[in-house]
């Protein structure tokens, strides 16, 4: 496995909620709101602040087929981005973060 995707993977992993972010991103903005307000902890990574970010994009293109920030992670599974996420209903998201150990 590449570095890059090790990365990915360890984040994805070791977070119950992983959110591979861009900081100027207003879609990334919107999905990190979204988990504050629903109480959530989660781990943002702001891939243009960081070296190697565009090899994290990368490793998550061909992990996920989603090029897009964000890419969402709960439980290891994955949400997909900003649409996705708010597209979920609420009590459905609340059961995925409780079930995340994220609430
Ligand atoms: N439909 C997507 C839109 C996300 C999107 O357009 N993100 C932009 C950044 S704001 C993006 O990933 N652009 C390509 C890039 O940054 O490499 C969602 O809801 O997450």
């Amino acid at each position: 496995m590449s570095s890059a995707k090790t990365k990915a993977q360890n984040i994805i992993d070791q977070n119950g909620v992983a959110v591979f972010s861009k900081s100027y991103c207003p879609y990334c903005k919107a999905t990190k709101e979204l988990l504050s307000k629903s109480g959530a902890k989660f781990y943002a990574l702001e891939l243009d602040q960081i070296d190697d970010g565009a090899d994290i994009q990368n490793a998550l293109a061909e992990m996920t087929s989603q090029r897009s920030v964000p890419n969402i992670f709960i439980n290891k599974e994955h949400i997909g981005g900003n649409s996705d996420i708010q597209a979920l209903k609420k009590d459905d998201l609340k059961s995925k973060l409780t079930a995340a150990n994220a609430l």
